[in-house]
């Protein structure tokens, strides 16, 4: 057994335990009631150190949000004998709060019960403030590998994970889809007359352009590749689908992008393929997109600036 520390000993002690970062403290069990907390607690959240009186007081400065679930994890730990931790939003005086990491050491009875909670509270924002930049950033970043990087539009990894949804729901509710493919005419030429990087500028128009082509909210438009566009459109009868790439063409005519090196006029073009189909079970979306492609193909063929439409493939 230890001595118990002499009077000087435990000026020491306390002396240590204010001058540090952490915030020393120390509940009574059976009566619920503070009997010690640093006082480096009033610079770091404003409350003075008189006013920590029962456990009421720390539970009520507890992020409304986790105070239930903080309270009652501490109790079931605190009543088992285990040492713990938590991290919660303490608030402070002024209506702000602070990422706290609260570690508790149960000192219990010889019978085991709980006599004492004696923890340390550290102020963790900054480690939080930067988890939650890290989060911010990782969420960013699936957004980018989701987004093209030129026109900001969704790309073709998005398209494939859109496509495999769409095509599900459609085969489960037996109802119509239609894809759309869409290339603009001559960009070679395009590129070669005007140089590449006004060859970005109007993909990124012609992107912006057709982006608004389909008007329903879960009509889906990507970048599927160089200067080939598509859409998806779910519950779209052929009929619906015709219209909508009729739309997308005079959309991009209207916009009237000169193309001097086009060999069907003075004015930038697109050629568009377009199909519908109720996907049965042996179906593959892949095939079925493979289809409007050669759709595509055809409408390139037949002299560009034109629409070919085909249905009820897949
Ligand atoms: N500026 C630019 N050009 C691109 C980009 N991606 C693909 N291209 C160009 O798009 C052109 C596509 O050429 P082709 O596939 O021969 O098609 P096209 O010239 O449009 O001819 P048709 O499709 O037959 O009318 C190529 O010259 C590519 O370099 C891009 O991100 N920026």
């Amino acid at each position: 057994m230890h001595n118990p520390p002499a009077d000087n000993d435990s000026t020491i002690y306390k002396t240590l335990l204010e001058s540090t970062k952490a915030i020393p403290w120390k509940i009574d069990w059976a009566s619920k009631q503070f009997t010690y907390i640093g006082p480096q607690i009033e610079r770091l959240l404003g409350w003075s150190q008189d006013s920590w009186q029962s456990v009421e007081d720390w539970a009520a400065r507890i992020h409304q949000d986790e105070r239930e679930s903080i309270v009652n994890f501490c109790v079931e730990r605190s009543l088992h004998g285990a040492d713990h931790e938590a991290d919660y939003r303490a608030l402070t005086q002024d209506g702000g709060y602070v990422w706290i990491r609260d570690v508790v050491h149960v000192i219990r009875t010889p019978s085991g019960e709980p006599e004492a909670l004696i923890g340390f509270m550290f102020d963790i924002s900054e480690r939080k403030k930067t988890e939650e930049q890290l989060l911010q950033l990782q969420k960013q970043l699936e957004e980018y590998s989701y987004k093209d990087g030129l026109t900001n539009v969704a790309n073709r990894r998005m398209f494939d994970r859109v496509l495999e949804q769409t095509w599900l729901d459609a085969k489960r509710n037996q109802q119509p889809l239609s894809v759309i493919m869409i290339d603009i005419d001559f960009f070679k030429q395009y590129n070669d007359f005007y140089g590449h990087l006004q060859g970005d500028e109007v993909l990124k128009r012609v992107a912006h352009t057709l982006n608004g082509a389909g008007l329903r909210v879960k009509d889906f438009f990507a970048r599927f590749g160089g200067e080939e566009f598509a859409l998806i459109l779910p519950e779209t009868s052929e009929a619906s689908a015709i219209k909508i790439a009729e739309r997308c063409r005079n959309l991009v005519f209207k916009e009237q992008i000169p193309h001097a090196a086009s060999k069907i006029g003075q004015i930038l073009t697109i050629s568009v393929g377009v199909a519908s189909t109720i996907p049965v079970s042996n179906h593959e979306s892949k095939v079925f997109v493979e289809f409007v492609d050669s759709l595509l193909y055809q409408a390139k063929k037949a002299g560009r600036n034109q629409i070919v439409q085909g249905a009820n493939q897949g």
